[in-house]
């Protein structure tokens, strides 16, 4: 049985306005239960404008939930139109911050560079990044897949002292949206092949917590994370149901009972 705590983050992307967030948050409180909640780590990341609202409903209620944004830029402020900057995101309380999601390097430009960049400045001001890394349909069947999560990885994490106090989602970028899974061996495999070269990068491997993302739903949570290298989901579609993202949450702490 693995000592890492699960952890299961929902990713709402660009859906649902701040009443509408509430209400989600709200729904998914009603359905988590007592022991999922201690037993696993759930975090909701909605978009920038539903933050302040979900902060306050988190701080009012006292929800065991973790928040997370989906982006930051790397400078605390600037002539940067359109972007928010990590202090901002620390003063909402935020937890956790995505870098990296496929969605911003392939449309917004966001390449190694800029991935490290505001992964540094994530941490600067004391949240966690979620750094997300995985290949496209074209360089897995080039066979390239570990090659490309290497890269992404090297390029995010080297320089850091403690690169296992980054969460670490593997997304193969063909399975997020599309209703393809990776098969649980594979996702494991690739899982497993993170937490290695975290430990070449100088991370410890045994405290790196390492999710697999890509249309994780209810009917196949289970299976996945039940894989002893797999710490938990970070999910997209799902995420928006509520009843849908309490089984995942609940399928986290049955499979770390069994991994
Ligand atoms: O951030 C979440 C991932 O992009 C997965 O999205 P999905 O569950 O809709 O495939």
């Amino acid at each position: 049985m693995s000592t890492r705590t699960p952890f299961i983050a929902g990713n709402w992307k660009m859906h649902l306005d701040h009443l509408e967030a509430i209400q989600l948050v709200q729904q998914l409180s009603y359905r988590l239960n007592p022991r999922d909640i201690a037993e696993v780590e759930i975090a909701v990341i909605p978009p920038f404008t539903a933050l302040r609202s979900i902060q306050t409903l988190i701080e009012g209620d006292k929800l065991e939930l973790g928040l997370g944004a989906q982006d930051a830029h790397w400078e605390d402020s600037g002539a940067y139109t359109g972007a928010v900057a990590p202090p901002m995101l620390a003063k909402l309380a935020v937890d956790y911050v995505l870098v990296g999601h496929s969605e911003r390097r392939s449309r917004f430009g966001d390449d190694d560079d800029v991935v490290a960049r505001k992964l540094g400045a994530v941490q600067r001001h004391g949240m966690i990044p979620i750094l997300c890394v995985g290949e496209t349909l074209e360089e897995r069947d080039a066979g390239r897949a570990e090659e490309v999560v290497d890269r992404q990885l090297r390029a995010a994490l080297a320089g850091l002292d403690r690169p296992h106090e980054v969460v670490i989602a593997y997304e193969p970028v063909w399975a997020i949206g599309t209703g393809r899974t990776a098969t649980p061996d594979d996702a494991d495999h690739m899982c497993a092949a993170v937490r290695r070269i975290v430990g070449e990068i100088g991370g410890d491997t045994q405290a790196v917590r390492v999710q697999y993302g890509g249309s994780v739903k209810a009917g196949n949570a289970g299976d996945l994370l039940a894989r002893p290298d797999i710490d938990g989901a970070l999910v997209g579609g799902a995420s928006l149901d509520p009843d849908g993202f309490a089984a995942i949450c609940r399928a986290g702490r049955e499979g770390a009972v069994g991994a």
